[in-house]
Parts: C-alpha cells; structure tokens; sequence
C-alpha cells in the first residue's frame, strides 16, 4: 500500500490486519520518507511499537527528490525497559545491509517462543493488570492482587502485571508516552490482548488510551460492571446493572465508535449487548429512563413485601460483608438452605431472605445481600440502592469478614465505610471472623486479641454456630 502525505505528516489508515494475535507483529512494514537528513525519531518508534509493525524505515531525499540514507528499526522482543527496540543508524541508502523479511521472521520466533503455547482464541481472554498510582508499591501490589481476582471471576487469564508509582497521575494517558510504548511491549511478550487499568478511567482517558494501543482497554469498574452483568439473575437484579452500564458508557461514547465497537466484543460490553451499545446516546437515555421507571415500580413491590414482613413483628437479621467471606454460606447453615455459594466474587446479587423457627416459637428472617468492595463503582451503588434497602428494615446487621483473609483489616474497614455512607452505622452490629478453620492456633489467639468482641466462625465445619445462634437471640428477644 502506498500512502501519500505533505511534509508535515502522514495519516495512516486504520490497517485492515491479517494478524490480530494480540502476541504478534501485525505483519506490515512501514517504509517512509525524510525530507531532512533525520534518522528515526520518536514519533516513528511509537508507530512501530503501537502499530506492531515488522519494521519501521526511512529513507531520506534530496530536494529534488533522490534518496540519500537509510535507517530502520524494530522492536526487540526480549528487551528490558531501557531496550524496547533496536534503531540502526542512517547509512547511504545504496549500501544497505537490512533483510526486512528475515528480521521479522526471526522477531516472531521470538516472539511465539516467549509466549509459548497459548493460541491466538485463548490470548484473547489474556489480561495485563495495570497499576498507575501515587500509592505505595505494597498498596498497589494489595490491590492488584483483588483486580486478579475480579478478573479471574470474569473468567479471563492474567498474564502479567504492571505496576508504576507516579507523583502525578497524566491526566490525558494515564501514564506518560515512553511509559505507555514500555506497557505495549509488555502486553506483546505477554500475549495480552486486554489491558485493565486497576482505577477508573476517565471518559477522555479512555478515549486517548483506545485511540493509542490496538488493546482493549478497560478499567477496574467496568470489570466490576462486567461481573455483576454475568451473575445478575433476577429481573431487578439484570435491570439494575444494566442501567449502570448504560450510565457508564454514555460519556464513554465516541464519534466515530471505533473504540466503542472493541469494548463490545465480550468483556467489557456484555449486558447492554452489541447492537445497543451502536444505539446513539438519545436511545440510551431513553432506555435509561425506562428502567429507572422500572426499579421504582419493582422499589415499590419491595416496599410493600418489606412492610408486610415489618407489619408480621418477625425480627430480621442482615449479612452484610465484604464480596466472598462466606455471607451466603452462613446463611445456608444458620437456616439450613441452599442459596447458591462460589468461590467467585459477587456470587450473590439479589437480596434473598429465609425464615427460621427457633424453640419457644421464636421466628427470624434472615437475609442476604450483594456483597460490598472497597472503591465501589458509583453507578454501582446508586444502581444497587434498591438492593440495600433491604437492609434498612434490618433489627440487626452481622457482619460477616473472611478471618483468612491477608486484607482482613482494610475488608473491615472498607464495609464499615459503606455502612456509614447507606447510614446503617447506628445499627447494632456483629462482627463475625468466618472461614475460621483456615487459621492456625497462632493466628487464632491473634485475632482474638485484637477484636474481642468478634465471633469466630466457619460456615463450613459449624464451629461457633451455636454462640452466635444464642447471642443473635438474645439481642433480639
Ligand atoms: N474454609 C472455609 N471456607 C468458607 C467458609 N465459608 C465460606 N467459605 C467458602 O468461601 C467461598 C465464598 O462463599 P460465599 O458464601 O459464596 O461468599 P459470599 O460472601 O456470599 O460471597 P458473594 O456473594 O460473592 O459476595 C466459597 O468457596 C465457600 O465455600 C468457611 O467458614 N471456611
Ligand atoms: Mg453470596
């Protein structure tokens, strides 16, 4: 393909690629001209790199147009940070020694050997996790670490991370140019062909971000969007992820839906689906609008089911808690039920409540909730204040932690947090250290200690079932 362009640009049309292996060169080779006796210079190794070219050369001219040197580049598979590619320098055009063909046949070999095995289909569900943050590197390793986990619960593989501590966040990209070519050369030796940002992502963020890399870029809330769509079971529960998504993505709309059209594919676009997401923004804000109708009539259906249950003096108890501690387990064994329980994150979405007879014609109802995260997604929570209402009728609220759990304190303190803000903190509160047979002794004695007020449990084994059991009655009656 020949592109012509003036002298002070050139405009390269989207390539429609042969090659899409995120692990791969694209198979294309860019040969252009200098009109100055320049080598290459930055502008051309960030073509080379974010196009994933074989190469990159040029050859410069004379004013009346007859080629003078040459000089190409390529990147260098194996490079470290400071080594992303090799430059050779301007040499008279007519004594070149560069087999563009070989070079890139053998940059594949490479590059095949150092992402081994996986096949282009299975790449495609590959993730870099990204950390850009003024936090400390033991901060953002803790938080990646639940992104893996998210990202595992979507069902994709993680193959690498990045983590970066900055003074200050660029807020056009994230990160700054040299910083985002040593990201896309990571991203190619690790096969990722999705990029997570451990943040949220501002609309332009995202936009510069998409327009840059060939990757799909997604953030740490729209992994979360992403996880809700898929375990969303009942009406209300679909209703309300989707008008956060549709919420999410409306000033993530760009003209010319390039980008749009990637975030559609799979993750990152499930719920709304393809074709709606190609809706224009007027559709979506009427659709937007529909379903808020929607939840308010479903709102107001649980109004009257929660004023009956209210009006029937039956106490209730809520398990609230941070995503994954064992809140719905509990409830299966304190009613002896069976609401679904995965090793997943945000397994529960719709609130389901079970009724308990206890001897001496004592009755409680307990319910289960969506579980909380540290940094909910707003859109999430204003989407999910339906759900949570559901706990505002509560007489008492058990707070459920994962005892086992590395982030034991920050998981505490993240869900009170939220409780403060759903105003739910005046509420009387048993904080419960659940998946306690996971402890050794050693552990055990230290938590004790440091919350003596707390209930070991394991939902599990029953240990400490009883003691809760009797305190939950005592508080109550
Ligand atoms: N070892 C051990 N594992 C437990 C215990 N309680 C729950 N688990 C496991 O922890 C995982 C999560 O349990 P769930 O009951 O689904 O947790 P949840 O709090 O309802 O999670 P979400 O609904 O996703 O927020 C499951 O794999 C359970 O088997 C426990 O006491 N001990
Ligand atoms: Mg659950």
């Amino acid at each position: 393909m020949v592109i012509i362009g003036d002298h002070k640009q050139i405009v390269i049309p989207h390539l429609n690629r042969t090659k899409h292996d995120p692990a791969r060169l694209s198979g294309v080779r860019l040969l252009h001209t200098h009109l100055e006796n320049q080598p290459i210079n930055d502008e051309d190794l960030m073509d080379l790199i974010f196009l994933r070219l074989d190469s990159i050369e040029v050859l410069t001219v004379s004013a009346q147009g007859f080629p003078i040197s040459y000089s190409c580049a390529h990147i260098l598979p194996t490079g470290g940070k400071n080594n992303l590619y090799e430059v050779y320098p301007l040499c008279p055009w007519d004594k070149v020694n560069f087999n563009p063909l070989a070079t890139a046949k053998n940059l594949e070999k490479e590059l095949e050997r150092i992402s081994k095995s996986a096949s282009p289909t299975i790449r495609e569900k590959h993730a870099l996790l990204i950390s850009v943050s003024t936090e400390s590197k033991k901060v953002q390793e803790n938080s990646l670490k639940e992104l893996e986990a998210l990202a595992k619960t979507a069902g994709l593989k993680v193959s690498g991370y990045f983590i970066q501590r900055v003074q200050k966040i660029n807020p056009s990209h994230i990160l700054g140019k040299g910083k985002l070519a040593e990201l896309e050369i990571i991203a190619l030796q690790k096969g990722a062909s999705i990029l997570i940002f451990d943040c949220e992502l501002s609309p332009s963020q995202l936009r510069n971000l998409t327009n840059i890399t060939e990757r799909k870029v997604i953030d740490r809330t729209q992994l979360i969007l992403d996880i809700f769509a898929q375990h969303a079971k009942s009406k209300a529960g679909q209703l309300q992820v989707e008008m956060a998504q549709l919420k999410y993505t409306l000033p993530r709309l760009i003209k010319q839906n390039r980008a749009f059209s990637r975030l559609a594919g799979g993750i990152g676009g499930r719920g709304p689906g393809e074709t709606k997401l190609e809706i224009d923004r007027r559709k979506i804000r009427e659709r937007i609008n529909k379903i808020k109708k929607e939840l308010d009539k479903i709102k107001r259906q649980r109004q009257t089911a929660r004023n009956l249950r209210e009006r029937s003096q039956i106490p209730i108890v809520a398990l609230v808690g941070y995503t994954n501690v064992g809140k719905s387990t509990l409830l299966n064994t304190l009613t002896q039920s069976k609401v679904l329980v995965a090793d997943k994150l945000f397994a529960t979405l719709d609130p389901t409540s079970k009724r308990m007879r206890y001897p001496k014609n004592k009755e409680i109802i307990f319910t289960d909730t969506v579980g909380f995260i540290a940094h909910l997604p707003n859109d999430l929570k204003q989407a999910f204040s339906a759900t949570l209402e559901e706990l505002r009728p509560a007489n008492l609220l058990l707070h459920v932690a994962d005892a086992s759990h590395p982030q034991l304190e920050n998981q505490i303190n993240a869900v009170k947090e939220i409780l403060k803000e759903l105003n739910l903190e005046d509420k009387t509160t048993l904080l419960i250290l659940n998946k306690w047979d996971k402890l050794t002794a050693d552990q055990q004695q230290q938590l004790k200690n440091k919350y003596p007020s707390a209930f070991p449990t394991s939902a599990l084994n029953k240990f400490g079932l009883d003691r809760l059991t009797q305190e939950i009655l005592k508080k109550l009656f």
